[in-house]
């Protein structure tokens, strides 16, 4: 317990057995999870996953069908008021009030927040560039992504939820902006959840990254566990072979006749032996992209086999 007395090993977030359907559609199935305070989580998937559907879950907007949601402890649907007033969310759709200018929009947001930041946000106000006279309706989409990290910030929550955060911002906007702000909540001893497509963007700044694909969990790690428990490997064949080695680990490959490329689950030292088996050789080692681990993990074996 610290002196606020706030247990820090208790995750901020906790879902146990989360299954939710939609009529036939089962949107999240058996989902656990567990995010650690102080960490930025990066939720991935690809559109339908059921990314928007947990954070629903998380905010209490949703109320689990089965198994159970926790959030500082407390279950969001029935403490939403105690839950929410800790959490900054930006959601994708980023709903505002168009005929608002950006001070009124800011003064109605803060009535919502008791541990409100003036001076915070007008500071955010300046660093995005936020004219004051203009209607919230005749922004760009990427000012009002910015108003809606405005507001999601200005309470100074413990938790920020960000849904797709970057759609409609451009790269320089995210990088320096979006990624700046991740990363000083993070380091403050905050905790960040936050959704993306973005895979290369996740990369960069999560700490731990959770794949969702058709509502289950894929894998759920570490960012530095889940990359050195993946390898690309090149492997060179003396004798042009039609199809790729079988290669226990080997997640999804590509090539053609004397050479093959996979992204496997496992270290080196344990698929070099089974390379040598097959009759081929390493010939290139790397750790793969968070990208190349995903494409490998949801398609696996539907990459198509490249014939040269
Ligand atoms: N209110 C709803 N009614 C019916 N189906 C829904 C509802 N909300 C979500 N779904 C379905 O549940 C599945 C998961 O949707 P969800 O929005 O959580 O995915 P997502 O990973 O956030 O996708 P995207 O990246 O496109 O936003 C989808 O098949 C979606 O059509």
């Amino acid at each position: 317990m610290t002196a606020a007395g706030v247990d820090s090993s208790e995750p901020v977030i906790g879902l146990r057995d989360v299954t939710r359907r939609f009529g036939a559609k089962v949107a999240l199935d058996r989902v656990s999870l567990s995010v650690p305070r102080g960490v930025v989580f990066g939720l991935v998937g690809a559109n339908g996953a059921g990314k928007t559907t947990l954070i629903r879950h998380v905010l209490g907007l949703l109320k689990a069908q089965t198994g159970s949601v926790r959030v500082f402890g407390a279950n969001p649907v029935a403490d939403p008021a105690g839950v929410l007033a800790r959490i900054g969310y930006l959601s994708e759709e980023n709903d505002l009030p168009g005929w608002m200018r950006v001070p009124e929009f800011v003064r109605y947001s803060r009535a919502f927040y008791p541990r409100w930041d003036d001076g915070y946000a007008e500071e955010l106000r300046h660093t995005f560039e936020l004219p004051a006279g203009t209607r919230i309706c005749n922004l760009s989409k990427g000012q009002r992504a910015r108003v809606g990290l405005l507001v999601a910030l200005a309470h100074r929550p413990e938790l920020l939820v960000l849904d797709e955060p970057s759609s409609g911002l451009d790269p320089l906007v995210r990088r320096d902006i979006l990624e700046a702000v991740i990363r000083t909540i993070a380091d403050e001893g905050r905790t960040v959840l936050f959704s993306s497509h973005l895979l290369d963007e996740v990369e960069r700044v999560s700490d731990h990254v959770c794949l969702l694909n058709q509502g289950r969990i894929v894998f759920s790690a570490p960012l530095d566990e889940l990359k050195e428990s993946h390898r690309s490997l090149t492997v060179r064949f003396d004798a042009p072979q039609a199809r790729p080695p079988a290669l226990a680990g080997a997640l999804a490959w590509k090539g053609t006749g004397h050479e093959w490329t996979a992204v496997c689950r496992g270290r080196l030292s344990d698929l070099a032996p089974a390379v040598a088996a097959s009759g081929g050789r390493v010939v290139a080692d790397r750790t793969p992209s968070l990208d190349e681990i995903f494409l490998a993990q949801v398609t696996g074996s539907k990459v198509p086999v490249l014939e040269g």
